[in-house]
């Protein structure tokens, strides 16, 4: 048997979100988000699933801790709550929300596994979406107050920090295919609000710095990785379009303070011109320290001008599938992780999310999903591909310690190492939890 040994510095850890276990939305002085009131408008959410008790985390977040130590992750990626922080998304803010934050970011301290916070993971106060949401520019500032009020308020305990998780998400899935909350589909509203989270992303950095913050700071792109079907130069550009409103979109502002021409061109084709102020693109080239990078299937692509907006369309190749529908691809994996490194250079990686919806349940007393198992180990091996070919990766971090809130598809999707019966809220470690128990205390993945 060989392995592959990992840095003696390289971190493991597991992610969350809030929304998706915290539960306690009306507890505690919490307001309203977005995915509140989109999981309670019938037909948004599969089975009319909502996150209002999730996993229970706001008051099992010690039982969930101890599952972390007993796993050996040194991080856990977590979420703030900003409407748990701002309940009007500005103005008064929530000392209990502050207070909860503290309770648990005390504990994962006490247990040695280092906070890695998220400011916003979705859950957009609906106070700010009345007025427009990401769409009106005063979003973007409140956003900065939020962040600032957390980077003082944390600032020596936390020290790993991500302003936003997948502006992608946030602008064109959630305004233009319209899937996610606050569920529009406006391809020129979704191109203008993906510009103000870069701003929010840019503001938030620039404040962390003048603040004088002790850690590093980034942000956390999807990415994926669409394989051209064949060498026609229009399968290559539909592939590249693919990629280029995830990946080039997010991170050449940030990195050139431009944005890729080939998709802006694309986009004013399509009626959905950008729109930027003087000034905007210095805000936004901020230097971050990290980028995260949220990465969990590839595709095949090829140009179709019946495929949507781009005009490209998946080609099943007859690779395995999750329980969620993806193609599972571990190559795509470390041919999107070299693209990132051979394009913006040495920038520190942290995997950010990776996993796999695998939906077996308990069967005495334990889940063998030995899928996730098989899905775990090709992924952390391309990782460790990628960090050979000289990607300058610094931890892994899996998707998800718990099943969660999946959200459109609610709890009908588990993509946790640990189980959760959403009846009796008792978690059941996975076969899937041992085996990555074993590769983090030895740091090594047998291949
Ligand atoms: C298309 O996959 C995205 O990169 C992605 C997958 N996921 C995500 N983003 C989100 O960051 C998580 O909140 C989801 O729970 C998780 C699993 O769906």
């Amino acid at each position: 048997m060989a392995y592959i040994q990992f840095p003696e510095d390289f971190k493991w850890g597991v992610a969350t979100a809030a929304y998706q276990i915290e539960g306690a939305v009306r507890q505690g002085g919490r307001g309203p988000s977005i995915w509140d009131t989109f999981s309670h408008t019938p037909g948004k959410v599969l089975n009319g699933d909502n996150g209002d008790v999730a996993c229970d985390s706001y008051h099992r977040y010690e039982e969930d801790i101890a599952l972390m130590k007993e796993l050996g992750v040194n991080v856990y990626r977590f979420s703030v709550s900003w409407p748990r922080i701002f309940p009007e998304g500005t103005g008064k803010v929530n000392k209990e929300g502050l207070a909860f934050y503290h309770r648990m970011v005390d504990k994962l301290l006490e247990n040695g596994i280092e906070p890695m916070c998220t400011l916003y993971h979705w859950d957009l106060p609906q106070v700010l979406q009345d007025k427009g949401g990401w769409d009106n520019r005063e979003t973007v500032e409140a956003f900065v107050a939020y962040s600032e009020l957390i980077f003082k308020e944390f600032s020596g305990k936390i020290k790993s920090w991500l302003t936003i998780n997948e502006p992608w998400c946030v602008s064109f899935l959630s305004n233009f295919i319209g899937a996610h909350a606050p569920g529009n589909q406006d391809l020129a509203l979704a191109v203008n609000i993906s510009h103000h989270l870069l701003l929010a992303h840019g503001k938030a950095v620039a404040r962390f710095r003048d603040l004088d913050i002790p850690g590093k700071i980034g942000f956390a792109p999807n990415v994926t990785w669409l394989e051209p079907y064949s060498r026609d130069q229009e399968d290559v550009e539909a592939c590249r379009r693919g990629m280029g409103w995830m990946v080039d979109w997010f991170l050449d502002p940030i990195f050139t303070g431009t944005y890729p021409a080939f998709m802006v061109d694309w986009f004013a084709a399509n009626q959905a011109p950008l729109q930027i102020k003087d000034g905007d693109m210095e805000w936004i080239k901020q230097p971050v320290d990290f980028i995260g990078i949220n990465y969990y299937e590839s595709n095949v692509g090829r140009h179709n001008p019946q495929g949507g907006m781009l005009e490209v369309e998946s080609v099943d190749m007859g690779y395995k599938k999750t329980d969620i529908g993806w193609f599972i691809n571990a190559e795509g994996f470390y041919n999107v992780l070299t693209f990132i490194a051979d394009k913006y250079g040495e920038i520190p990686i942290y995997i950010t999310e990776n996993g796999i919806c695998i939906n077996d349940g308990v069967e005495d007393g334990t889940v063998n999903d030995q899928r996730r198992i098989d899905y775990l180990k090709g992924h952390i091996a391309a990782v460790a591909r990628s960090l050979k070919s000289g990607v300058n990766i610094k931890g892994y971090i899996t998707w998800s310690l718990l099943d969660n809130f999946e959200w459109a598809e609610g709890y009908s999707k588990r993509f946790g190492i640990v189980h959760v019966n959403y009846r009796t809220l008792e978690r059941t470690k996975k076969e899937s939890f041992f085996w990555y128990q074993k590769v983090i205390g030895n740091s090594w993945l047998e291949v």
